[in-house]
């Protein structure tokens, strides 16, 4: 088989040599006719067998080595196709953590599908026939031009119009329809993607499907932009259409006046059919290779479209990595201002959480608080100061070693579609079955799994095994106790749980906590009460520190919020009261 490299070019060859052999059969079919009109020799019947047995052999020649073509190009776009999908997945594997959040798992998948499939598809059912379309225009010209350069001007005078229209229309509305064409479908894309995954919700809550006003926003904007460009080629079309099939109308009254001016009559019919089998070949090559330009710029606009998802720098890794000595967390002058926003998101913070404590960030919604945990993992860089975990910069640390160090418990924890094993050992996959047995004990598993007729072996996600939130909550956190790492940043788990769920959870996230050090983020101010410091997070600064009676002495901005969240409980069990 033909090497990798070469594979494009061979395609491209065999078919450019296809579409000369597909001209052949016309001119053996117009030496017959010759043959037949020609009043000065006898018909030969043997050459006009012969004529027509070549017409027959080159046309299928033709038709076998445009399949070998295409059987090459079709090889060549599968593997470019892959080695496209498999580049984009392993530079966003080293995107850093923060980019998942402005770019969806459902967009990301569809642009790398869909541009990849878009690139194959060019490759493998254009890109042969981009021989065809410079090879076969240039042959026909020139033996238009051969035969009888005046027939050859008059059947050229309505293709030119008419191509010179199309030409027009498609360069000032080609590239911004492509452009906007590709992001209509591409915004469509990605709201049907959110939209299924939305579809429980909406059952739950019993919602109508409009409740999706964005997918449906979208798809009527694809509506109306491909509706409104359909539209626009109207006129643009039909001139081409009726230009491209009156050929005959100019061809036919000039070979008559040459018949009119010549002695040669027949030579000059002869002529004449060559032209009108001829001129139709012209006209299909040309309007090909027109396609194949859309075609060819649509690949492009592809190919920029993964690049453009692709361009981001992963997080720089140091060459001479330092070590963590012990298991302090230090925030020194740091701030961070997320990219495409003017607003410092954290401004300017120092803390230091001591080895083995618990800090607490407290604040309103948008303060700042999930910016500052995240920044400990390195899901980005700060723009200004340092993040010290166990003494050394986190950007010195090697990030296998970080991400060992540093246990994370999110709000919106996933599982992977595996047993519950393999998601429990993802925290460390070199466990001892005891190890894991411990881990589900403390994450209070047990019942969850004791449920479960396979046990440990539940595919997660498979013959519709589902857990709730918070059981996927309580898994996560068994995956996390494994891990033992010494440093945990948290986002309290516990927000969207139900009662019994969220003891269970408390319970876990004790023994996670245990004895390392830790930085949380509290939504209910309950949880910080016997924390060693409670940071207060307003407008990306550090508004108050300190322990929660300390906070309350104060009493500033913490006391405040303690006011009213107590306030609210007491509404809340009023209200309960109330409906006993
Ligand atoms: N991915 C992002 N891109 C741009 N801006 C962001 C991004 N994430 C957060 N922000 C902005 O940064 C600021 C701090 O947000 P952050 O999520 O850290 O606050 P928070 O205190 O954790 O809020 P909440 O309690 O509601 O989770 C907000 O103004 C927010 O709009």
């Amino acid at each position: 088989m033909v090497g990798r490299k070469y594979m494009l070019p061979a395609s491209l060859l065999i078919s450019a040599l296809s579409s000369l052999l597909g001209i052949l059969p016309l001119i053996f079919i117009w030496l017959i006719i010759r043959e037949f009109l020609s009043p000065a020799t006898v018909t030969s019947q043997a050459l006009i067998g012969t004529y027509a047995w070549w017409a027959a052999g080159t046309a299928i020649a033709g038709i076998g080595i445009y399949f070998l073509a295409l059987t090459i190009s079709h090889l060549a776009a599968f593997r470019v196709e892959v080695e496209m999908r498999r580049q984009a997945m392993k530079k966003i594997v080293s995107f850093p953590l923060g980019f998942f959040d402005n770019n969806t798992c459902g967009r990301i998948r569809k642009i790398i599908d869909d541009n990849a499939s878009t690139t194959h598809s060019f490759l493998a059912h254009q890109m042969p026939d981009l021989a065809a379309s410079i090879v076969v225009p240039v042959v026909s010209l020139v033996l238009i031009f051969i035969f009888d350069w005046r027939l050859g001007l008059a059947c050229l005078v309505p293709l030119v119009i008419s191509f010179g229209i199309m030409s027009f229309a498609m360069g000032t509305k080609g590239k911004y329809f492509l452009k906007t064409y590709m992001d209509s479908l591409e915004e469509m894309n990605t709201e049907a993607v959110e939209y299924v995954r939305g579809i429980p919700v909406v059952k739950v809550f019993q919602q109508t499907v409009y409740s999706f006003k964005s997918f449906q926003k979208s798809i009527i904007r694809y509506k109306e932009m491909v509706f409104n460009y359909t539209i626009s080629w109207e006129t643009p079309m039909t001139a081409y259409t009726v230009g491209i099939h009156s050929f005959a109308y100019i061809l036919v009254p000039v070979a008559i006046l040459m018949i009119g001016n010549s002695a040669n009559y027949a030579g000059i019919v002869v002529d004449l059919l060559f032209y009108i089998l001829i001129t139709p070949v012209f006209a299909n090559s040309i309007m090909k290779s027109m396609y194949i330009r859309q075609a060819m710029g649509q690949a492009e606009e592809a190919i920029n479209r993964i690049d453009e998802l692709t361009d981001v720098k992963p997080l720089p890794v140091s060459s001479d990595p330092k070590p963590i000595h012990g298991n302090e967390i230090r925030f020194e002058d740091v701030s961070f201002t997320y990219p495409g926003t003017s607003r410092k998101a954290v401004d300017d913070i120092s803390f230091t959480v001591p080895k083995g404590k618990t800090f607490a960030l407290v604040g309103p919604s948008g303060s700042g608080k999930t910016t500052i945990a995240r920044l400990v993992p390195r899901f980005w860089d700060t723009d200004e100061g340092k993040v010290f975990i166990g003494g050394s910069n986190v950007r010195e640390i090697d990030p296998e070693e970080l991400m060992q160090n540093v246990s994370f418990v999110f709000q919106n924890t996933s599982l992977f579609r595996a047993s519950l094993y393999d998601n429990i050992c993802y925290g460390n996959p070199g466990a001892t079955p005891e190890e894991v047995e411990s881990a589900l004990e403390k994450a209070q598993c047990r019942e969850i799994i004791d449920r479960l007729p396979k046990g440990l072996d539940t595919k997660i996600g498979a013959e519709g095994t589902y857990l709730s939130g918070g059981e996927q909550q309580r898994i996560a956190l068994a995956r996390a106790i494994l891990k033992d790492a010494p440093i945990v940043v948290m986002d309290e788990a516990t927000a969207f749980t139900d009662p019994e769920n969220e003891h269970l959870i408390l319970e876990a996230l004790g023994k996670l906590t245990e004895g390392k050090t830790v930085l949380m983020i509290a939504h209910r101010l309950t949880s910080v009460v016997d924390v060693d410091t409670i940071l207060v997070i307003e407008n990306g600064k550090i508004a108050e520190q300190g322990s929660h009676q300390e906070l309350l002495d104060k009493d500033g901005l913490y006391a405040k919020m303690w006011n009213e969240y107590q306030r609210s409980v007491q509404w809340t069990i009023g209200k309960e009261a109330l409906h006993a």
